[in-house]
């Protein structure tokens, strides 16, 4: 079911027809002004699938030898590869609403960043099920006024940060627009985020002493405000961030979201008060769907169906056990049946040794 009860269009990737947000009123508005359009961002029965190819084979040569088998069991040395179908996200259903910040949790692998690209429109036509923003499929005014924050950022090392903005500015806004407009831009991201006081510091690395991590992090959602985007997707924001940094950096968002976006963020570990500042929550595991709601009804959803921790706990620690404990269960099951498999197959192998 659709949230909300909004009629769906299409499906198979979503894209049905192009329809824009409202235009702002000038061409300038939308950049230099923090108001921006709302875009009510839906998900439904969302599904990702990939090929992997499995080698097997006998793999019984030497070290350092290569053997050149002439076809007919295919690949190197006699190993073949089988393709099979990995579901990395199963059926995903929720919502993103203006002026509210959805995280998504779960372990390591549980399809976060998958889900958000699908969610930023970086896989657009791979995945099944149906993305609607502001109740239709997708189209480019909407993807232009989509932020992606990726997790691994690419920033100039020796560059400052107003440098940088003033930068992206240049080549991200409007030809049309004069170099006072774009520079006006990047100085209104600057305040917006609060980098005012390493405004002129360069941006660094590894190697280069340059801004603290979580001003190198504003550095990168910066870069996607200059074009204020109304859908704002961030995949671990956090990472890296001590928990006074990554609780000021999720504050900010918050803010921005208070203003009409939409954001949309995968946090790995959240403190609670990191977890305080979410209004909804997307929990995953192995690519399923353990928990969406408010964050605020999570431990009541979880004591109602039996899982209540005997003390107080921060919510996304408990939640990150549930969706480990369901990990470590699934693989152990798992591996079972691969070796019940395994042995029922040496069984039937032509001159393999019968298993002990
Ligand atoms: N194109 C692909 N081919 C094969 N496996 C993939 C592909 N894309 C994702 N996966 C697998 O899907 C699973 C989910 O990946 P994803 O990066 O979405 O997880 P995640 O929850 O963001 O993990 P992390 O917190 O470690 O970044 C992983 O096991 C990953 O190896």
């Amino acid at each position: 079911m659709p949230p909300n009860g909004q009629s769906v269009h299409g499906g198979g990737g979503g894209l049905v027809s192009p329809t824009a947000a409202p235009a702002p009123s000038s061409k300038m508005d939308c950049f230099l002004t923090s108001v921006c359009t709302p875009l009510n961002l839906q998900f439904i029965d969302v599904a990702y699938r990939v090929k992997v190819e499995r080698t097997a084979g006998p793999a019984k040569e030497p070290p350092g030898r290569i053997s050149h088998s002439g076809g007919g069991g295919g690949g190197l040395g006699g190993v073949s590869a089988a393709v099979e179908e990995r579901t990395i996200l199963k059926g995903i259903t929720g919502e993103a609403r203006p002026g509210e910040v959805l995280a998504v949790l779960g372990p390591s692998g549980s399809g976060k960043s998958t889900l958000l690209s699908i969610l930023g429109g970086r896989l657009a036509g791979r995945y099944s099920g149906t993305v609607l923003t502001g109740g239709r499929a997708p189209c480019r005014a909407v993807q232009r006024r989509t932020g992606f924050v990726a997790q691994d950022d690419i920033l100039h090392p020796h560059l400052t940060v107003r440098e940088t903005l003033a930068f992206c500015a240049m080549l991200r806004l409007p030809t049309s627009a004069p170099t006072s407009a774009k520079l006006a831009a990047a100085d209104a991201v600057i305040a917006e985020l609060g980098l005012g006081a390493c405004a002129d510091t360069i941006v660094g690395n590894a190697f280069v002493r340059g801004v603290s991590g979580g001003e190198r992090k504003r550095v990168s959602i910066g870069h996607e405000l200059l074009v204020n985007p109304s859908l704002l997707v961030l995949d671990e924001p956090t990472s890296g961030l001590d928990s006074t940094a990554a609780s000021r950096l999720v504050a900010t968002l918050s803010a921005l979201a208070r203003k009409g976006r939409t954001v949309v963020l995968s946090v790995h570990q959240p403190s609670s008060r990191v977890y305080r500042a979410f209004d909804s929550v997307l929990l995953l595991s192995e690519g399923s769907c353990m928990y969406y709601g408010p964050g605020r009804d999570a431990m009541d959803y979880f004591a109602s169906v039996g899982f209540a921790p005997g003390f107080h706990v921060n919510p996304a620690d408990f939640m990150l056990d549930l969706a480990n404990a369901l990990l470590r269960r699934s693989t152990a099951i798992a591996r079972r049946r691969e070796a019940a498999s395994s042995s029922r197959c040496s069984r039937l192998t032509p001159g393999s040794s019968p298993p002990r």
